[in-house]
């Protein structure tokens, strides 16, 4: 038999991490693409590894409880999850019950807005419900030393940013690193299991979070504006808004994939790519006019530097 995980606040992210967790139990072999040798591989454990739905491993989840507020939301989620099929309809879905799915759960994913998660914590008997128990929180700006001051210090508290690709297996996602004792290698090893299920997982210090949570956490939107811009430039020239879309799309994907499969520095795909004289160079020297590289760059800064601020008290 599995665990039971549980998931406090079901709402955009917890339905992404969820989805992409039951779909991997249904088709465990649907990132082959993803296995080929790669660049990180070495120093990425974990990496890209579907679970394995095999009976009686103890570090895969078999239940599954999403919890929201209200009664509407739970309404939505399951019929949401009913239309997925397969694994997804055996989630169970709560509303304001949050104490009872942690009482019947061994590992919790906190996914909750960062502003409520006290006083989800702090709700009769939920200490109590999370002792001895993984509480794995997904919160931008809410500090390991935070949410450990509003638990018992039986509970082990770790924090992950993941983004919402994990909803179709293509997620980031970066694990607060924890010392290894051999407790705290199981626990390594199945919020290793629950991640790269998801797409890719790696382990960071918490130093690095509010930087991580601006890059890959808001990322997906901040790469969306790009891919937008993309396919207007095609519209503006005539290209039909679908075929635009269709041809920005996967011509960033490749590019990503040339940098993560191929182990290629981008500075080499754009000068293979930039032929001299050419209209690959003119694009290029327009996009540096707008002062395209730092303005992306301070992107990051400021969204991290917004990230810290998430579930601090107002100054
Ligand atoms: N969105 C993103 O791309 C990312 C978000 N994050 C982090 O993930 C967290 C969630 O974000 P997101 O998924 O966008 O937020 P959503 O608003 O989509 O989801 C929040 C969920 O919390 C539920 N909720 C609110 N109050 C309670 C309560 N008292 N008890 C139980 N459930 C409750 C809501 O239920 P109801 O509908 O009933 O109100 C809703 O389902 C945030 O902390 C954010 O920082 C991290 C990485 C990426
Ligand atoms: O915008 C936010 O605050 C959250 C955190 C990362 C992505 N969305």
């Amino acid at each position: 038999m599995g665990y039971t995980l549980c998931v406090l606040g079901c709402g955009t992210m917890g339905i992404a991490v969820l989805s992409g967790v039951v779909d991997s139990l249904d088709i465990p072999s649907r990132l082959s693409n993803n296995h080929h040798p790669e660049k990180w591989e070495s120093h990425t454990p974990g990496t890209l590894t579907p679970i394995a739905a095999s009976p009686g491993d103890n570090t895969i989840p078999s239940r599954f409880i999403a919890c929201v507020k209200r009664e509407t939301s739970a309404i939505k989620l399951k019929s949401s999850f009913a239309s997925m099929g397969g694994m997804a309809q055996t989630i169970e879905v709560l509303a304001s019950q949050n104490v009872q799915a942690v009482q019947e759960s061994d590992v919790v994913l906190l996914c909750c807005k960062p502003q409520v998660a006290h006083s989800i914590l702090s709700e009769p008997g939920m200490k109590e419900a999370l002792d001895g128990k993984l509480l794995i929180s997904i919160l931008a700006g809410v500090t390991i030393s935070q949410l450990s001051g509003w638990v018992l210090p039986s509970t082990k508290v770790i924090r992950a940013m993941p983004n919402t690709p994990c909803k179709i297996r293509e997620g980031m996602t970066v694990v607060s690193t924890i010392p290894s004792s051999p407790s705290e290698q199981s626990d390594n090893a199945l919020i290793l299991k629950i991640f790269s299920s998801i797409g890719r997982c790696r382990f960071l210090d918490e130093k690095h979070f509010d930087a991580c949570t601006a890059l890959s956490g808001s990322g997906p939107a901040f790469a969306c504006i790009f891919l937008e811009a993309m396919a207007d430039g095609g519209v503006m020239m005539g290209l039909p808004r679908a075929e635009a879309l269709e041809l920005a799309s996967q011509t960033l994907q490749g590019a990503a994939r040339m940098v993560l499969q191929a182990g290629q520095h981008p500075a080499q795909i754009r000068d293979a790519v930039t032929t001299p004289g050419g209209c690959t160079i003119a694009g290029l020297l327009a996009l540096e006019d707008g002062k395209v590289r730092s303005t992306i760059a301070r992107c990051i800064q400021v969204a991290t530097e917004r990230a810290s601020e998430l579930g601090q008290p107002k100054k």
